[in-house]
């Protein structure tokens, strides 16, 4: 069936969006919330900017959904992407800058989009706008299976956009929610929270100190690996890789020449301890310094709640949180109101404590309590950073550089799984270059046909005037 070109929403869904040049509307009942995305011509040629992803290096840029960006910029007259070559299906969230729409290139609905569209004019202090520059800055660096790809940025009339990968499986928190008792299983706690520990890993690496983790911002990939979300809290500090070498000891048998040689006087193995010496790559921002308090509440770590100073650690601290609340359905220091649960963080009389005690979880329960250590210097993580936690008993037997491989728990009620038709870190399942030729083929005659029925018309950029009321949000709120 041909795909009509215009802006449709699911029908089911309480939401409408209204061109007053074409007086289409669609849909409109009773959202709490609404955004009007009004283009003039003037204003969108004279500030129209669009940026790529300065990600040139991105792993996974064979991709349908590059491939599709590279179409839809081979036929734009400046070559970039503007809103108008986006179709809109439907509202996805409203965060604390803007909201998120699923959409797709128009005439080539073969790769599905999230939109972030942030309203400058809606945003009151610096520190908001800061936050948007934040937040497009770091996704334009990140090139990582379990982190958002920044596809296009566009900024247009008073606009921003951010064009990144749409994650259909909802997020943590909402699955959470979906269990019995609300918990998870330990095996699909060790299974997400081996892949958030890979993401922020990766995200020290490059000197980006997270501080926003929380189930709400790991989503869930089409194909149940996690991507992380929401970068404006990040803040970014230079970081030195450096090898340091580390003494640990180690239980040995005896060596079989050893054996041998004693064979005469000893009959039983002897075990004996060695001390090793290894060299290991450490690229932690261990010198990361800010001290602005950021974070949610139940997620803050003493240090960030002290306004001291904090660096890199308070990721660690949160990831100790994220723990206790997948295993636990909640946080280890909620208290009546914010101010008590930031008191019970803050005072070091209160310890973590665990409710339930059963025997699978006395990992989790171990790694929890060296996470959610008061004092950063003591801290499992604020040494070495990942190699420190990822070495941990909970996560025995994990093969960390096939982490992308591993197969998402089906079993999880609600996760919803769907193979992927490609794997993870850039190999793309085999395509013959005939098959390639002809997908490419027809994006084109697509776009081709999409641009003729909307794109010649001088008066395209003015003709979108998109009223949208959506669903209002509500979600633990940031300090
Ligand atoms: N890439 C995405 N794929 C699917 N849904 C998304 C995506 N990004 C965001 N969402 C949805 O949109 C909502 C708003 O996201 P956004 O990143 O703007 O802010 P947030 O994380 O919810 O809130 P805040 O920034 O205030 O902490 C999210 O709750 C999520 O449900």
């Amino acid at each position: 069936m041909e795909e009509e070109d215009f802006y449709f929403p699911d029908t089911d869904l309480d939401l409408s969006f209204t061109s007053t040049v074409t007086d289409r509307t669609f849909a409109s009942s009773s959202g709490r919330s609404s955004l009007t995305l009004s283009f003039n011509d003037r204003l969108s040629t004279s500030s129209a900017i669009t940026t790529s992803s300065t990600s040139t290096v991105n792993h996974r840029r064979q991709d349908p959904h590059w491939s599709a960006i590279k179409s839809a910029k081979l036929l734009s007259s400046d070559g970039t992407i503007h809103l108008r070559h986006l179709k809109l299906i439907r509202h996805l969230g409203t965060g604390n800058l803007g909201r998120v729409f699923l959409c797709n290139l128009r005439g080539d609905s073969s790769a599905r989009f999230a939109l972030k569209v942030i309203d400058r004019n809606n945003l009151t202090t610096a520190k908001k706008l800061s936050q948007v520059e934040t937040e497009a800055e770091i996704l334009s660096l990140l090139d990582h299976p379990f982190l958002p790809t920044l596809y296009a940025r566009i900024d247009e009339s008073h606009y921003t956009c951010l064009l990144i990968d749409y994650a259909p499986n909802g997020d943590l928190h909402s699955l959470i929610r979906k269990q019995p008792g609300n918990r998870l299983p330990i095996q699909p706690v060790r299974f997400f929270a081996a892949e958030v520990l890979v993401a922020l890993e990766y995200l020290h690496a490059m000197g980006i100190v997270y501080r926003d983790l929380k189930p709400e911002n790991v989503l869930l990939r089409e194909d149940g690996h996690v991507m992380l979300s929401d970068f404006d809290l990040c803040f970014k500090s230079d970081v030195v890789p450096t090898f340091k070498s580390r003494r640990y000891r180690r239980t040995c048998s005896s060596s079989p020449s050893l054996r041998r040689r004693k064979s005469g006087c000893f009959s039983g193995e002897k075990k004996y301890e060695r001390e090793e010496i290894v060299a290991e790559f450490t690229a932690e921002p261990v010198s990361a310094f800010s001290r602005s308090c950021v974070g949610t509440h139940e997620y803050l770590a003493p240090e960030l709640i002290s306004v001291n100073g904090h660096g890199s650690g308070v990721d660690w601290w949160a990831f100790g949180i994220f723990l206790y609340e997948l295993l636990y359905g909640t946080t280890p220091f909620k208290g009546g109101s914010k101010e008590q649960t930031l008191r019970n963080i803050a005072s070091s009389d209160k310890t973590v404590n665990f409710h339930v005690d059963d025997s699978d979880s006395e990992e989790a329960r171990d790694l929890i309590e060296k996470l959610l250590v008061k004092d950063p210097r003591k801290r499992l993580g604020c040494a070495r950073g990942a190699q420190d936690i990822k070495r941990h008993a909970f996560f025995d037997g994990i093969k960390w550089p096939l982490i992308r491989h591993y197969k998402p728990p089906e079993e999880v009620r609600g996760l919803v799984v769907k193979k992927s038709t490609r794997a993870h870190g850039g190999h793309v399942i085999a395509v013959s270059p005939r098959l390639k030729k002809w997908v490419l083929w027809r994006a084109l005659c697509n776009l081709l046909r999409g641009k003729s029925s909307y794109g010649g018309s001088k008066n395209q950029s003015n003709s979108n005037y998109y009223h949208y009321i959506g669903k209002s949000y509500a979600s633990r709120k940031r300090v």
